[in-house]
């Protein structure tokens, strides 16, 4: 049987009258990148901080990579990294500095500080800028530097909270790119963010909502149980067709995406299509079409509301 990197059940966390995170049962296998998605205040930086041992829960217990929750805190912080919204950069010293600087933290010898730097200089492209204060660098270079800061011991579980937030979709191609070849290394990986299409990069994830787990599973897994079928359709006027379409109890949802109306009904209903074209609907639609679901219609599904899409 495989052992998972993390284990949490019941992971709980108040703050006054606030439950941030409301039992959380969590299992993270080994060498996968498991993905933590839901709006701002759901709770994900919350059980970060908790699965890191920087935070102790109110209820709940946890075990990640063999170390029991807050009790062997200590121990497990050499065995993992952890990337912070803000990077976590001194503005003010160099990249050779601020990797030197987590080096010492970690407490690398002189040696092999120099030889880990200089092998994540060149594995994230950092060479022309080695001696560039944090503060000048832009953002996709100001991230990579982070990812190498928060790798430097090698780390086998590696947490990163939001991590493309403030790059573009290039360099947000390139970092997951890393990420794998980090899990092709041997690492596990988790990454909390409320961008769908990041989502949909993880080998498997947990939909959040208000501090509750809605959802856990494959992307696959989520898109295939999600209990709904999904279908666009375009008429002429679609704010009209939205109305009458979200009053009907099978639709789940009706969202206008540019001129047509992505449409998700129950899955009671068999033949959406068939079914729709029985609707008196005003107007009447000039297409209906079934197509496949994405992980944002799960999100939907489970949540009752919509997350961002990042900017193409
Ligand atoms: N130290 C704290 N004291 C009081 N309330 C807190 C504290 N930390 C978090 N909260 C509250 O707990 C809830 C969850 O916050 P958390 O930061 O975990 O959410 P999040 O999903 O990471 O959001 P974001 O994407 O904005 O970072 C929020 O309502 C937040 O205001």
């Amino acid at each position: 049987m495989i052992e998972p990197v993390i284990e949490a059940c019941g992971l709980t966390r108040r703050f006054g009258d606030l439950i941030a995170v409301d039992a959380l049962d969590l299992t993270v296998d080994p060498r996968t990148i498991y993905g933590f998605l839901g709006p701002n205040g759901c709770g994900k930086t919350t059980t970060v901080r908790m699965l890191t041992g920087l935070l102790t829960p109110s209820a709940g217990t946890v075990t990640v990579l063999g170390h029991q929750l807050p009790r062997d805190a200590e121990r497990l912080k050499r065995r993992i990294g952890y990337m912070t919204q803000k990077f976590s950069l001194y503005d003010d010293l160099t990249v050779v500095e601020n990797l030197g600087f987590v080096a010492e933290i970690y407490g690398l010898g002189h040696r092999a500080a120099r030889r880990r730097i200089s092998a994540l200089i060149s594995t994230y492209a950092l060479e022309p800028m080695r001696s560039r204060r944090a503060g000048r660098m832009s953002g996709g270079q100001r991230q990579r530097l982070a990812l190498a800061a928060a790798t430097i011991h090698e780390p086998a579980l590696l947490f990163l909270d939001e991590p493309t937030s403030a790059v573009d979709p290039q360099n947000r191609r390139d970092f997951w790119e890393r990420l794998f070849d980090l899990v092709d290394a041997g690492a596990t990986i988790l990454v909390s963010t409320h961008y769908m299409d990041e989502a949909e990069r993880c080998h498997r994830l947990a939909i959040m909502e208000s501090g509750h787990k809605r959802a856990d599973g494959s992307p696959a897994e989520l898109m295939a149980g999600m209990g709904a079928l999904v279908v666009e359709v375009q008429a002429p006027n679609l704010r009209a067709l939205k109305q009458q379409l979200s009053a009907l109890p099978e639709v789940i949802s009706a969202a206008q995406l540019g001129s047509r109306l992505r449409v998700l009904v129950s899955d009671h209903v068999t033949d959406p299509v068939a079914w729709l074209r029985t609707q008196p609907l005003q107007p009447t639609p000039t297409m209906l079409e079934p197509v496949r679901p994405s992980l944002e219609d799960v999100f939907v599904i489970s949540t009752g509301s919509h997350v961002e899409s990042h900017p193409a």
